[in-house]
């Protein structure tokens, strides 16, 4: 092909490493692998039933539980992270069932460590799934969530957790403190090993929905909201004087919420702080993929792994995702 501009060249041509496989392969700058799973898990005192707005999710039964257990091993997916689906009976304004240690959440880590002891299993630290108001603590006539009582039940929720094998631990709940407050308590009982991920920069997003229905707080919480201790969408300097405090008090690894809406978050936090960073990527976003693939508009594999990848690029070290079972399986092909 002739030259269009005969002695004119570009100095640097980015296209040459473009060019092959192989050199697309050596250029690479950001590597998604197993290792950066971490599978969510919906786990039922009922029967086991789909989530309606997650297509593929279900709350699955103590058996099904294990079940999940054995795939993540099989694939390879170093952690899964338990979320509980409490009988409604069981729901009050003091979550006390949140803390009980012979609970679902105690009950499923135990089934799980005594099959596969070297799967790493997380628990979330919420009380949501457990209030007659679907809020994440205990609330005023205001229906107001007051932070230091919270806080108490938080930790005799999580020591729940850990007598029962939990290796990492992870508030979702955003109280100011709760951290200081855990910490104290799993070294006070001797869990000096006890991994915090603390849901350190949690907005208060539309993203969660098809969760709260998952875990069945959706109704609960009717047109109440989460924004009193949840992070405003607008708001960055804010999410990154969490992460310090959380750090400060006592974190091992921070987790940043939802994802893909977040990015600029997540490489916030990891530029500034240098610690282990996670990505929740959450319901709604996995609603909304499944939506478009559902509907063949998006090609799962490439739509899933790409997201997933800006996750990386961002500089998240590892994801939590209702995907990690579907990426597995590609990354290992
Ligand atoms: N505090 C509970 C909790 N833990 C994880 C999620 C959301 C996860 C998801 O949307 O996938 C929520 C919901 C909420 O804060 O309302
Ligand atoms: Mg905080």
């Amino acid at each position: 092909m002739p030259h269009t501009f005969p002695g004119h060249f570009p100095a640097t041509r980015l296209r040459r490493a473009r060019a092959n496989d192989f050199t697309r392969r050596l250029a690479r700058e950001n590597r998604l692998s197993v290792d950066d799973l971490i599978y969510p898990v919906f786990v039922t005192e009922g029967e086991a039933v789909d989530v309606a707005a997650m297509p593929g999710v279900r709350r699955h039964t103590l058996d099904g539980l294990i079940r999940e257990a054995a795939e993540a091993v099989e694939l390879g997916i170093p952690a899964l992270v338990l979320f509980p689906v409490i009988d409604p009976s069981k729901k009050t304004p003091d979550a006390a069932e949140a803390a009980n240690p012979d609970g679902l959440i105690p009950q499923s880590i135990r089934a799980i460590k005594a099959e596969f002891p070297q799967l790493g299993v997380m628990t979330d630290v919420a009380l949501d799934p457990y209030t007659s108001h679907g809020q994440d603590g205990v609330i005023d006539e205001d229906g107001y969530v007051i932070n230091d009582p919270t806080i108490g039940i938080l930790a005799e929720q999580m020591r729940a957790h850990a007598e029962a094998g939990a290796d990492i631990v992870s508030p979702s709940d955003m109280m100011d403190g709760r951290i200081a407050a855990m910490r104290q308590a799993l070294e006070g009982d001797g869990h000096v090993n006890t991994v915090i991920m603390s849901y350190a920069a949690k907005f208060a997003s539309c993203y969660y929905n098809p969760f709260r229905e998952a875990v069945g707080s959706a109704a609960n919480l009717g047109k109440a909201d989460k924004r009193t201790y949840q992070v405003d969408p607008a708001n960055t300097d804010e999410a990154l004087r969490e992460v310090a405090l959380d750090l400060k008090e006592g974190a091992d690894m921070v987790m940043v919420k939802p994802g893909m809406p977040y990015l600029d978050i997540i490489h916030r936090v990891k530029e500034t702080f240098g610690v282990p960073t996670f990505a929740y990527h959450v319901s709604g976003e996995y609603a909304m993929l499944k939506a478009a693939i559902n509907n063949g508009w998006l090609d799962e594999r490439a739509a899933v792994l790409e997201c997933l990848m800006s996750f990386k690029r961002a500089g998240c070290d590892g994801v939590l995702t209702y995907f990690a079972k579907d990426a597995a399986r590609w990354l290992a092909e």
